[in-house]
């Protein structure tokens, strides 16, 4: 995949300058560099306290249980169908590892610019610590520094963008990938059984389990309410599973046309259906505009773990779903265009319906 994504020359400015070193330099005037200024964040108000808003909650340890497994399922279903996004519960993954992930983490993010740039993202690369989708020099850009690996297939990997600090990284994100892509299969599996859809034909597309994962890296801004952390977006994968490092939210779901905070539960992780998952169930399962707003006073921290198509699978709607509402690509096709559209929330997926 690496190899893939190099090919697909995907034309990103590269930027030097680390976001938490701009708001460690303007913590004390409170200004903010006019390039990361929103024009629109007051157009677009926040709904907190809706009737009727909470986002369902799935229980692995229901699935898994014969006794429970098809009611499980059915919730799972109606989650992915009206809110494409989950809190995940009792999903087995160690307490251990998930203390040892989340430290050797925010380890990371603690050291030195200076030692942090050992795994710098080259410039129009896309592994590393660093930025994505820069795309013009007029762009406004978000909060937020990241750190983006390749994890799976294992002989992938770019060992030389994985910090080596702390000693620990590398094995425990190790670790940690593997159990995220066993716990992404179950789901898989649940979620064919939901959709009435052979499982092999839904795994088949997902096949070696490609992954990928994204620390996002918030630092406090004075400001909060002027700049996005992460700017409004679809996943282009087929899900996405996010945990919280820090217990500080800042995730906001569009929903009917408006934003909802999503307030994560202690230990879960979240859950969300991308681009390609919406296309191969026939638009049934939504992939849900997301964004991610920044605290005032605290850095947050996420790991975003994306599992997608592989990139020789057929991206379709499956055939027992009825007739096709969506154009079938290649994963590297689709790939391609994803990045082209620049996130623009929906617009590329809306542009590939028949
Ligand atoms: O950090 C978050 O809350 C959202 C992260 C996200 O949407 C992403 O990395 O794609
Ligand atoms: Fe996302």
């Amino acid at each position: 995949m690496t190899e893939a994504l190099d090919k697909m020359k995907v034309e990103f400015i590269g930027r030097e300058e680390s976001v938490q070193a701009v708001a460690a330099a303007c913590q004390d005037t409170g200004e903010v560099p006019e390039r990361y200024v929103r024009p629109k964040m007051d157009a677009d108000p926040l709904i907190a306290d809706a009737e009727g808003y909470a986002l369902p909650t799935i229980d692995m340890s229901r699935l898994l249980n014969p006794e429970s497994s098809e009611e499980e399922s059915a919730k799972l279903g109606a989650a992915c169908e009206h809110w494409g996004f989950f809190q995940l519960v009792n999903h087995g993954v160690d307490g251990e590892l998930l203390g040892q992930t989340k430290a050797d983490v925010a380890a990371f993010f603690g050291l030195s610019p200076e030692e942090k740039s050992a795994v710098a993202m080259p410039p129009g690369g896309m592994q590393g610590f660093g930025h994505h989708f820069v795309f013009s020099e007029e762009q406004k850009l978000d909060w937020a520094d990241l750190l983006f690996l390749v994890t799976r297939p294992v002989e992938e990997r770019s060992l030389g963008f994985w910090p080596t600090n702390p000693s620990t990284f590398r094995d425990t994100l190790d670790k940690y990938t593997l159990e995220l892509a066993n716990v992404t299969e179950q789901l898989f599996r649940f979620m064919a059984k939901d959709l009435g859809v052979d499982h092999e034909a839904l795994l088949g597309t997902f096949r070696g389990l490609p992954q990928c994962v994204r620390v996002n890296y918030y630092p406090p801004c004075r400001q909060a309410d002027r700049v996005l952390g992460l700017s409004p977006h679809t996943d282009g994968v087929g899900m996405t599973l996010l945990l919280h490092v820090n217990d500080v939210q800042g995730l906001q779901i569009r929903k009917d046309g408006e934003w909802y905070p999503v307030v994560a539960l202690p230990g879960a992780l979240i859950v969300n259906i991308g681009d390609v998952l919406e296309i191969l169930t026939n638009g049934k399962y939504k992939s849900i505009e997301h964004r991610a707003v920044v605290n005032p006073d605290t850095e947050r921290i996420t790991i975003a773990a994306f599992h997608s198509a592989h990139l020789s699978c057929t991206i379709g709607p499956l055939p027992e779903l009825g007739n096709a509402r969506y154009r079938a690509m290649d994963g590297v096709e689709f790939t391609k265009g994803y990045f082209a559209a620049k996130l623009e929330g929906r617009r590329y997926l809306e542009s590939l319906k028949l």
